[in-house]
């Protein structure tokens, strides 16, 4: 009876080790999971931080709201390394919360280094694809700071005053420690620098290298080496990527500055054992859409003998091969954005924390070497019973064919001109008719037009488009630039108002004119006379600004888009913000400190809000929380991109022609004519 029960108890025993071991392996980053747990505590780190001071601080603070205003933000570049084995690509996306993005916002806000999202001035470097890792994705940030003396980045809180602050030589936050504390561990701040307020890690960014890791195999790494200079150059790719028309993609020319295949060790170069671990580098100025996996592919046929090296210069030459071949692309987790190169950055790096870095990556490491070399002992062992070795190459997604049909003889895919068709068809794009008969074709942009009354909730939704990567002008900001001391609006606002609406440094007092022109109709029609010409310049240079970078599209958050009616007729879309008149005055009372009479006045000094509803063509209803308002921008968003209205503006056209001072030429004709 005992013995048969000790004997169920081992069985028992084995079964929740079986169970165990599925759960590892289930978890995607099994190996993760034994390394270091990270933890989960700090949210409100001081720059001395140490693990007994966060002990204590820790209690009590992580709910306690904290007042943003009154601390000092710093525009940072942010370089982090991640094993995106486990996720689905690095960018946010709807459909997923399994990405390297996700994680990351989750770690500014529980440090509390960022408000929210949509006010954070945040731009990515590159997006990298589900499975595909990277070793030096920069972001660019607005984190909360503590330099009130100012520094590079540093902009100082508006309501408080400075002077009275210690402004003795202060550390600043320990920014890596304190996101890496409360990353994943398959995500790692490395370092950070101090930017300048317009450093964008995206439009800044001079060169990305990817890389590419592979096993000799039965490759012929020597001809493989040979072929991928035939990359080097400015080449036309589109028989090497995924043509993304229906994303405004039409140019497929990019530059490769060196393409290269070495061994990862280098001095294994010399031996010929199939284990042994190559690299495909390469270093461009922008990729295209799965660029480097196509090439990637190219290459394995190539060293497989199945295509000759000339086959890249074939398919180069989209004159005589304009379509491009049906094959597979090299499969993802072996890809890396090895580097991003900006000029003239200081990173700062904590070293305390690069070595945790490096402690954590040589423990994962020793995992994943021990196995793979327990794998490879098998190997060798039942090679050495005599089973023949595959020449299967493990790297190319779909299945394989038997007999290999060369490139060139394989059908072919839907050219670029039939989808570009494709999107006349469906009016995403307009043929242009050249002056000598020869066609050209111009991505139609539009404008979209965001308004809404005083306080509705215009801001909370172009931040919220901002953050999903849209192009968005405030007017309202771009009313007080050109009211700057010595600007020609400020000169006849002082002319019309007297100096009495000045402060002391000069600068016009808002408050002073708010309170004038929101109680007097004609002196805010005079307001509007002299601001609203030298606004709409101005607007108007930032949307050509936006055009020619190659936005799709850009939205214009003007509050009186509908009382000026200036820009309307170049609209395709309207967006009204609306809240209902109760919420707007109470928002409106809470957030400018004003009486419910000022507020009263503020509200009539603009069309009535419902007036504005039923002129637009889509409405964002702002009444209830900021989540239901996030949803319908999301749909709100979704059809933007979507979007087959067009009004075509030809700034592009004109723009090859005439250069940027003829299409603001042009566009200010019709703009402030
Ligand atoms: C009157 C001024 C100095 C008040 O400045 P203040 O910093 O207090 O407010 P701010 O500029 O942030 O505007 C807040 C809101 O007030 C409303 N508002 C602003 N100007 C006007 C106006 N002329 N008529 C009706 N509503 C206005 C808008 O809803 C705006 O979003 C300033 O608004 C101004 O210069 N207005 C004239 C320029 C203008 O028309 N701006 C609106 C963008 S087109
Ligand atoms: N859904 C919401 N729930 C709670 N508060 C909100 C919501 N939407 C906006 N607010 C708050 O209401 C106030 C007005 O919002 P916001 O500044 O976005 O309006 P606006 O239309 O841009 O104002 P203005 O016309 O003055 O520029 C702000 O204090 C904002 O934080």
């Amino acid at each position: 009876m005992s013995e048969a029960l000790t004997e169920r108890i081992k069985e028992l025993e084995a079964e929740v080790d079986k169970l165990r071991s599925q759960l590892g392996e289930r978890n995607g980053a099994g190996e993760d999971m034994e390394l270091t747990p990270h933890s989960n505590e700090i949210t409100d780190c001081k720059p001395d931080c140490t693990s007994s001071s966060k002990k204590k601080g820790k209690k009590g603070n992580k709910d306690r709201p904290l007042d943003f205003s009154v601390h000092p933000r710093r525009h940072v570049a942010l370089r982090l390394a991640y094993m995106g084995w486990a996720y689905q690509g690095f960018a946010v996306q709807e459909n997923t919360e399994n990405t390297v993005e996700a994680r990351l916002f989750e770690a500014l806000l529980k440090t509390r280094l960022i408000q929210d999202r949509q006010s954070s001035n945040y731009h990515r470097c590159g997006r990298t694809d589900k499975g595909v890792s990277a070793f030096s994705q920069v972001i660019s940030i607005d984190l909360r700071s503590t330099q009130f003396c100012g520094g590079v980045g540093v902009t100082l809180p508006e309501n408080i005053d400075v002077s009275t602050k210690n402004k003795a030589d202060i550390s600043e936050f320990p920014y890596v420690k304190m996101l890496n504390r409360v990353l994943p561990q398959d995500i790692r701040i490395l370092d950070w620098a101090p930017v300048a307020q317009d450093f964008s890690a995206r439009f800044d960014c001079q060169s990305r290298t990817y890389r590419y890791y592979f096993p000799r195999g039965s490759l012929d790494v020597t001809l493989m080496a040979d072929a991928a200079k035939r990359y080097e150059g400015t080449h036309d790719f589109r028989n090497l990527c995924k043509m993304d028309v229906g994303n405004g993609v039409l140019q497929f020319q990019r530059t490769i500055l060196s393409a290269s295949v070495k061994a990862a060790q280098p001095q294994q170069d010399a031996n010929t054992d199939q284990y042994d671990l190559f690299i495909f580098e390469i270093k461009g100025l922008a990729f295209l859409y799965h660029q480097v996996r196509c090439m990637m592919a190219l290459l394995l046929l190539i060293g497989q003998k199945l295509e000759a090296p000339e086959i890249i210069d074939q398919l180069l030459d989209v004159q005589n091969n304009p379509r491009k071949p049906q094959y597979s692309m090299a499969v993802d987790y072996p890809l890396i954005l090895h580097d991003c190169h900006f000029d003239g950055l200081s990173w700062k790096q904590e070293t305390e924390e690069v070595n945790h870095i490096l402690a954590a990556l040589q423990q994962h490491w020793t995992q994943t070497a021990v196995k793979t070399h327990i794998l490879h002992g098998m190997i060798k062992a039942l090679e050495a019973k005599g089973a023949a070795p595959s020449n299967h190459c493990w790297l190319v997604e779909g299945s394989r064919c038997k007999s290999y049909k060369p490139l060139l003889e394989r059908p072919v895919c839907e050219s670029l001109e039939s989808r570009i068709e494709h999107f006349v068809k469906r009016g995403r794009l307009e043929r242009e008719e050249g002056q000598n008969g020869g066609g050209s074709h111009v991505y139609k942009m539009f404008l979209v037009g965001l308004t809404g009354g005083i306080s509705s909730g215009k801001s909370t939704v172009s931040s919220m488009l901002r953050e999903l990567g849209c192009p968005v002008i405030d007017a309202d900001v771009v009313a007080r630039k050109v009211v700057e001391p010595h600007t020609p609006a400020y000169t006849r606002i002082v002319y019309h108002f007297g100096p009495d609406i000045l402060l002391e440094n000069g600068e016009i007092d808002r408050q002073k004119l708010g309170q004038l022109i929101f109680t007097n109709e004609e002196k805010r029609k005079l307001l509007n006379s002299i601001t609203h010409p030298e606004i709409h310049k101005a607007m108007l240079k930032q949307i050509l600004f936006f055009f020619l970078r190659g936005y799709r599209y850009v939205v214009l958050d003007v509050p009186l888009l509908f009382e000026t009616r200036r820009l309307t007729q170049f609209l395709n879309h309207t967006v009204v913000v609306y809240c209902d008149p109760a919420t707007q005055l109470s928002r409106l009372m809470q957030r400018d400190g004003l009486t419910q009479e000022q507020a009263e006045q503020r509200v009539a000094a603009q069309m009535p809000l419902n007036e504005k509803r039923g002129l637009a063509n889509h409405v964002i209803e702002n009444s209830g929380s900021r989540e239901d308002t996030h949803r319908q921008v999301l749909r709100l968003h979704t059809k933007l991109e979507d979007s087959m209205d067009f009004l075509l503006v030809r700034v592009m056209a004109i723009a090859a022609t005439a250069g940027l001072s003829g299409v603001l030429l042009y566009a200010a004709k019709i703009l402030l004519s």
